[in-house]
């Protein structure tokens, strides 16, 4: 049987981490600021979003949440981004997904300085992520997370094939960059992957990475005994309970290591949006946050 990463724990551990090195900055005087902006009333994103200011306040960052009507014009989210741009209270700007219709999601991403891009989704922030620049930039959290989980689950990665399943922004093309720096040979999958490609691919991969909102897409016999299986989807059923990507059941008991949904990826989502918010407030008052993440 697999062992079960328990996202829960290892993002307990971030936030604790997150909590000291806030305390660090408070006691010079610096206060790491968040705001979300959320526009319209969609479900699932008032639950995150709400997630995501219990967290902040109890690690000590400071969050504010900006709530406008699913009738927002484009110009009045505008207007917010660039005065959030301008607040100097202000070190991590996250846009919640989806917005309504009538905004254009990019160009509000694209309006979002690149050293408040907390989220990662900039096209300055994405480039150094596929030049692989030194130096501290934003990257998108979830697969920031996904990398603290392996590291923390002593996953190796280098001579490794990991197979990533969805090529979104939020999630597979970062990832993507992040696995390749760490000398993983990589392969992106997508709808237009035919099955029995997918299939012979996923056969092969130490490590699976799926994120694609598909229940159930990877299952048992797609899997190689002893390979690492992370699963980031996330499907509400009619029941109300959350299925992931991986048939867990039939996976588990040929894998090495397995996440869980819930209690695997997701918590790593917010813990890790807390740590770079608190990494972008140290980057703007050029504090250094001595004690590595991987001490945790
Ligand atoms: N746990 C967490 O913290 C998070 C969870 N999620 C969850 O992860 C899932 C993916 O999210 P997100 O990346 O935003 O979703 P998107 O809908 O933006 O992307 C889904 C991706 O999956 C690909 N895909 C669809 N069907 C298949 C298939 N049969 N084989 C291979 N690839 C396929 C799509 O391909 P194509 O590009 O060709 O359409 C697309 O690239 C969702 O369930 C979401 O709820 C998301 C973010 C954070
Ligand atoms: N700008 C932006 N950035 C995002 O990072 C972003 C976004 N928009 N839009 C939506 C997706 C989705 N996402 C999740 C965050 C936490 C959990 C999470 O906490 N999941 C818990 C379960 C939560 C529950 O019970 O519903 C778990 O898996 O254990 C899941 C998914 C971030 N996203």
């Amino acid at each position: 049987m697999a062992e079960i990463i328990d996202g829960r724990a290892i993002a307990q551990r971030v936030r604790a981490q997150v909590a000291t090195q806030t305390q660090r900055l408070l006691a010079e005087n610096i206060i790491p600021g968040l705001a979300v902006i959320l526009v319209g009333n969609d479900p699932a994103s008032e639950i995150y979003v709400r997630n995501k200011e219990r967290a902040a306040a109890k690690t000590g960052i400071h969050s504010e949440t900006f709530k406008l009507s699913a009738t927002t014009t484009e110009a009045e989210v505008l207007a917010l981004i660039q005065r959030l741009n301008h607040d100097a209270s202000i070190d991590a700007i996250l846009l919640q997904s989806p917005v309504p219709g009538q905004i254009n999601e990019q160009a509000m991403q694209d309006a979002i300085a690149p050293e408040k891009d907390v989220d990662g989704f900039n096209p300055t922030n994405i480039g150094k992520l596929f030049a692989n620049r030194a130096g501290y930039y934003p990257v998108a959290n979830t697969p920031k997370g996904i990398m603290t989980l392996l590291e923390q689950a002593h996953v190796e990665l280098a001579q490794r094939l990991v197979v990533i399943l969805g090529r979104s922004n939020l999630v597979g093309r970062p990832l993507f960059a992040l696995m390749e720096a760490q000398n993983a040979s990589v392969v992106l999958l997508h709808r237009f992957t035919p099955d029995d490609l997918r299939h012979q691919l996923l056969q092969q991969a130490d490590v699976i990475i799926s994120a694609t909102g598909v229940p159930k897409l990877v299952r048992a016999d797609d899997v190689k005994a002893g390979a690492t299986v992370i699963d980031v989807g996330i499907t509400r059923l009619a029941d109300g309970s959350l299925q992931g990507d991986v048939d867990f059941e039939a996976v588990a008991p040929k894998a090495q290591a397995i996440t869980p949904v819930p209690g695997g990826v997701g918590p790593m989502t917010i813990a890790t949006l807390l740590q770079t918010t608190v990494e972008l407030a140290a980057e703007h008052h050029q504090v250094e946050l001595e004690a590595g993440w991987q001490n945790i």
